[in-house]
């Protein structure tokens, strides 16, 4: 082609999405936000070079309320959003007209396959349709002697290393590695009935390709990284699965471990079809065999296709486990630094196992996890204060009005409690700043303070979520659909851990950080690249 031609296409392409960008942005330039650093690179540097979750949010917010504007790459536009009217409006009221973005789809359809966590609108609703018996209420207390199964292996094995240490009475344990591999066993036998072997150092390789796939995430991306990423978002979805391709660690790992997950799946569903064909697996109630099940039963229109099928099992072993072992880290570390309220779960703990034992039961039902009022309160608190997915990432579909419980004050001094936004317009929800939000929580909401829950059941005047008013498991069409399965399972886990062992700050007190890495992921500050640790002191209970 002629250089001269090339010049000319190339301007005029320039200037076609400088115009676009221009036009697009109009009515946010008057949203007000911190002066950007670099008009190729806006905050996305800074955003991305963060140590600790929040920790910008925290000082924007102050500033500017609870919506306001940055700029990402190439000088666009993006709002950032905490206020509860808007999310409402977003999540629950506008059906599939916020999307996922684009960096975030191709990222889990490099890591899971094209399943649930990358469908959008229709196809998003059918997968859900015949996802959702597998987490029915009956289906979830099915699952409680497995979860129970993986809680007492790991008492098991901490009670064996107390015993054999060479300080019987207490050691430090790095409680993250351990809650993964408990939450990887549960996921192995309630989603496939496999037994993962990773408690017991066995690791099979389905599951140790998934092992630690967020934490493991390659931190502070490079500016051309960034850039490139940027501009997924301009690329039609059947091109940009070809950046699978791109020779980057990142993007070789993806590869790699859905080459694992491909293959595992493949049989696992084969041998789970076969068994609903023939009739034989009426008494299975794993995960994967009441999906196979449900989608036979599927009108063939709507069916799941096999990759779609297959994406599922990684779905399961992505979204389950690391979630859940986090939440649960996290729950641990909370109840070492305030010792009274861990005495307290503990005493309501005995007194419930001395009710189950009257009636001459031996183990906790459904009924019997949900009568301890702290147990859960302090769950919940965990889950308010340490939300694993710390952002969500959405992108507007259509012109469209977002409205605001508090109103801002734009660039040209006017108040308004509402703010129309173009198409396209990026929105990244700040669920961490939501769920500090002192409007709903009180003016201690950075505190641990799980009286909280006790006190007031319901918090703010606009209910958000799935439940108890937290963003924490999203909210809406695409909200999480393990919220109940991860809270049980971790009910079952802290009654378990709690009654036996008690937890304190190692007397070293190292710094634990909230690192954003996809996940909030817990790093100690002195140590950081060691990766996820969180030391602390366990003794067994007197
Ligand atoms: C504390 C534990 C957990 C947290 C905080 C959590 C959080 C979330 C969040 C925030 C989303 C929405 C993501 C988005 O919109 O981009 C999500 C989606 C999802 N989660 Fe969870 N999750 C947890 C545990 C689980 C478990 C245990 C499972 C399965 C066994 C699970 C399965 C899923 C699935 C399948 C989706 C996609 C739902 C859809 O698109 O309709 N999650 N989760």
């Amino acid at each position: 082609m002629e250089p001269l031609l090339v010049v000319l296409l190339s301007s005029g392409v320039l200037l076609a999405l400088f115009v676009r960008q221009y036009l697009a942005g109009r009515h946010l330039r008057k949203i007000r936000g911190p002066e950007s650093p670099s008009w190729l690179m806006g905050h996305t540097s800074v955003v991305n070079a963060q140590f600790e979750v929040g920790a910008l949010e925290r000082e924007w917010m102050k500033e500017y309320g609870l919506i306001w504007r940055l700029k990402t790459c190439f000088n666009e536009d993006t709002l950032q959003i905490a206020d509860p009217k808007a999310l409402q409006y977003i999540f629950h009221k506008s059906g599939y007209h916020f999307q996922k973005g684009a960096v975030a789809r191709q990222f889990t359809r490099e890591i899971t396959g094209p399943g649930i966590l990358f469908a959008q609108d229709q196809d998003h609703a059918r997968i859900r349709k015949i996802m959702n018996p597998a987490f029915t209420a009956s289906q979830l207390r099915s699952f409680l002697p497995l979860f129970r199964h993986s809680a007492q292996k790991l008492a098991q094995k901490w009670k064996e290393q107390l015993l054999t240490g060479t300080d019987a009475a207490t050691q430090r344990i790095n409680v993250s590695a351990w809650l993964a591999r408990c939450t990887l066993d549960v996921i192995g036998e309630v989603g496939f009935d496999v037994q993962c072997g990773a408690l017991d150092d066995s690791l099979n390789p389905v599951m140790h390709a998934y092992k630690n796939m967020f934490s493991d995430a390659i931190p502070f991306p490079s500016k051309p990284t960034l850039l490139f990423r940027h501009l997924w978002r301009y690329i039609p979805m059947p091109i940009l699965s070809f950046v699978q391709y791109v020779p980057s660690k990142e993007h070789i790992r993806f590869r790699s471990t859905l080459k694992v997950i491909n293959k595992f799946a493949k049989d696992l569903i084969n041998e789970k079809t076969e068994a609903v064909l023939a009739g034989k697996n009426e008494n299975k109630r794993d995960m994967m065999s009441i999906l196979v099940k449900a989608n036979a039963s599927e009108n063939p229109k709507s069916r799941l296709t096999d990759s779609e099928m297959i994406s599922q099992m990684a779905t399961f072993l992505l979204a389950g486990h690391e979630t859940t072992a986090n939440s649960m880290t996290w729950m641990l570390y909370e109840l070492a630094r305030h010792p009274d309220f861990q005495n307290k779960m503990r005493e309501e703990v005995r007194a419930i196992r001395a009710r189950v034992a009257e009636r001459g039961d031996s183990d906790f039902t459904v009924s019997d996890l949900d009568a301890m009022t702290h147990v859960l309160a302090g769950m919940k608190e965990v889950l308010r204060l340490h939300p694993i997915v710390y952002g969500l990432i959405r992108e507007a579909s259509r012109d469209d009005v977002i409205p605001l419980s508090t109103p801002v004050t734009t660039t040209t001094g006017e108040v308004v409690d509402e703010i129309p936004i173009p198409k396209g317009t990026a929105c990244q929800i700040s669920v961490w700043a939501y769920n500090r939000l002192p409007s709903i929580w009180g003016p201690d909401a950075d505190e641990f303070n799980p009286n909280r829950w006790i006190e007031h059941e319901k918090m703010g005047q606009t209910y958000v979520g799935v439940t108890s008013n937290l963003m924490t498991f999203s909210a809406g069409l695409q909200a999480c659909i393990g919220w109940r399965f991860s809270i049980i399972e971790m009910q079952v886990i802290l009654v378990e851990l709690i009654e036996q062992f008690e937890f304190k700050i190692p007397d070293d007190n190292p710094t634990i950080i909230s690192f954003p890495a996809g996940l909030t992921v817990p790093l100690v500050k002195e140590d950081m690249k060691a990766g996820p640790q969180m030391p602390l002191m366990v003794s067994l209970v007197q």
